[in-house]
């Protein structure tokens, strides 16, 4: 395993090319989670689009630069809107958030056979990744045996592929206490690997400027009501020195 390849002034860099392309994004995402992860993006300058009719996702996946898919609320229609999307991703970066496969069977089997597409990135909290590595706890191995940028969020987040490990110390406790956090997250992380030829590179940028704009949040905010509206607003105000400075990438350790 290698020392981090992706510098704080990298992240910004990213940052600053996000901002730039304003890329569309869609998501089939979660019934809780649709309207934040929406406002998410916009405050970022990404413009969302977040349909989950399966008979038009597939042309909403052509006029998008990144797809992102979400298990929250697995009805019938989103497990086919979600299959269709996958299915018309083509070159197009998708990330997969799995939500709650540690809670039914049933959607830990989907969430397999989503893995076996290969997504660009796969977002996972600690309880879904263990279900989903039915033993395997070890992050670079599943990493390799999935293809995929393997990210892990918690308070300190992890992303791993390939010979690469990094750590993201960024973030506030009061981002656990706002639902749909991970999710917005995961559209965020599409965005970014839109505009970044590197998927473990765009995963470590979103994870960088999601937790920056949430420690500015979180020192303005008095629980989590006032931390929803701060947390936009930081998004929307962040700065690439802001990026940069505040970057916590942690080395690791072979
Ligand atoms: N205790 C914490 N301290 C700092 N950041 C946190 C904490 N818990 C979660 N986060 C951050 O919140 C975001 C959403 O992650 P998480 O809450 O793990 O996802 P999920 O909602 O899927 O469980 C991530 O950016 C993560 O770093
Ligand atoms: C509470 C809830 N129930 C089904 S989806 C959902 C939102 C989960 O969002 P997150 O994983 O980002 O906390
Ligand atoms: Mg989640």
């Amino acid at each position: 395993m290698t020392a981090s390849l992706i510098s704080a002034n990298d992240v910004a860099g990213a940052f600053e090319a996000l901002k730039a392309a304003r890329p569309r994004v869609h998501a089939v995402v979660n019934s809780v989670a649709e309207t934040f992860a929406a406002n998410v993006m916009l405050a970022l300058g990404i413009t969302p689009s977040m349909t989950s009719n399966p008979e038009e996702v597939a042309d909403f996946a052509t006029g998008a630069d990144a797809l992102v898919v979400n298990l929250g609320t697995l009805d019938a229609g989103r497990r086919e809107a979600i299959t269709r999307l996958v299915d018309s991703a083509g070159h197009r970066p998708w990330v997969l958030d799995p939500t709650f496969v540690d809670r039914s069977p049933l959607r830990c089997d989907f969430a397999a056979g989503l893995i076996g597409r290969r997504p660009t990135i796969l977002r996972a909290n600690p309880a879904e990744l263990a279900a989903l590595g039915r033993g395997e706890a070890s992050l670079p191995a599943l990493a390799a045996r999935w293809n995929t940028v393997l990210t892990v969020t918690e308070a300190v987040d992890q992303v791993a592929s390939g010979e690469r490990l990094d750590r993201v110390a960024n973030g506030h406790e009061l981002m656990s206490r706002v639902t749909a956090s991970g999710c917005a997250l995961g559209a965020v992380m599409a965005a970014f690997a839109a505009v970044d030829p590197d998927p473990h590179d765009a995963a470590v940028a979103a994870l960088v400027t999601y937790g920056v704009a949430g420690e500015i949040a979180g020192r303005a905010a008095k629980g989590p009501g006032s931390f929803q509206a701060a947390f936009l607003d930081a998004l929307y105000a962040l700065s690439p020195d802001a990026v940069a400075s505040g970057a916590r990438i942690l080395e690791v350790q072979d």
